[in-house]
């Protein structure tokens, strides 16, 4: 685990380009900047080859689109493969919406992502694992978090982060558990949109090892949190939100280090 890449992140400043979801593209474009990174949304096909240039990583996320925007998702992921862009992708809500699925599905058929961030609910049902998905939130289910991760990972042949309480981070053979975070990051809609646009910061400045950019982007997010949240006396979600923006900024390697517990 290699925690100093937010230095690294830091001093690069990366352009992460971002298809977003209109609930909360205000909250992931402050928090990469916050971070450290630059970003950039766009709602253009016409535009597509020319922002993926200038970009050094790509984050899809599919929270909310509609049949023309699925073309531009298309045409981003296929260009970032030519382009050699690290490419992420978060599907909102598969778990829960079969036609979802069909389109994350169907996506990932014509192009190859490096990495899937989901909840539980979610890469659940890319691996065709059993579960009860809850709209965007996780649900629940019996079976090991780690298995459902490793399906995933070796189904779609790309490193899975599975979030939630524990994030399960794998290539689909090795596999680390973040053990930081907070239950208030579940009181603010879009804290995994945030954290799969940190992912596509990190594997800007990770020269290839998506492996390892996941999982510093995992400890990194969830300890800001954690350190937020013991700060606060009672659940004030929107004191979380506005804290937690200013604690991307200036929380610092050292700080993360002090708390950061994984295996
Ligand atoms: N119960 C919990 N305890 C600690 N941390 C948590 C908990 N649930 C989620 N997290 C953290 O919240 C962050 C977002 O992950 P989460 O799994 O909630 O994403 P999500 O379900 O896609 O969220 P959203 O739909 O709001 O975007 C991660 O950093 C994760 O570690
Ligand atoms: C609430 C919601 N609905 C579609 S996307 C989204 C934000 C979480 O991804
Ligand atoms: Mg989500």
């Amino acid at each position: 685990m290699k925690i100093g890449l937010l230095d690294t992140l830091r001093a690069a400043n990366p352009v992460v380009l971002n298809i977003s979801n209109f609930v909360t593209v205000q909250d992931v474009a402050n928090g990469i900047n916050a971070i450290g990174a630059s970003p950039i949304m766009s709602e253009e096909i016409a535009e597509t080859r020319e922002m993926v240039q200038i970009s050094s990583a790509v984050a899809l996320n599919l929270g909310a689109f509609s049949k023309p925007q699925v073309d531009h998702i298309l045409a981003m992921g296929q260009a970032a493969n030519e382009l050699h862009k690290p490419l992420v992708i978060d599907p909102v809500a598969v778990g829960a919406i079969a036609y979802r699925k069909q389109v994350a599905t169907d996506l990932m058929s014509q192009f190859q992502v490096d990495v899937i961030r989901g909840n539980a609910g979610e890469i659940a049902a890319l691996a065709d694992v059993e579960w009860q998905a809850k709209g965007i939130d996780a649900g629940s289910g019996n079976q090991d978090l780690v298995e459902i991760a490793k399906a995933c990972a070796q189904k779609q042949h790309c490193v899975v982060i599975l979030s939630g309480e524990t994030d399960v981070i794998t290539d689909g053979e090795r596999v680390v558990k973040v053990h930081n975070g907070t239950p208030l990051f579940q009181l603010h809609v879009g804290s995994g949109d945030m954290l799969s646009s940190i992912v596509a910061a990190f594997c800007a400045v990770s020269d290839g090892d998506y492996f390892e950019a996941a999982q510093t982007a995992c400890v990194v997010f969830a300890a800001i949190g954690e350190l937020v949240a013991k700060e606060l006396k009672e659940e004030r979600p929107g004191t979380f939100s506005a804290r937690l923006m200013d604690a991307l900024h200036l929380t610092t390697v050292a700080d993360i280090e002090k708390i950061a517990q994984f295996d």
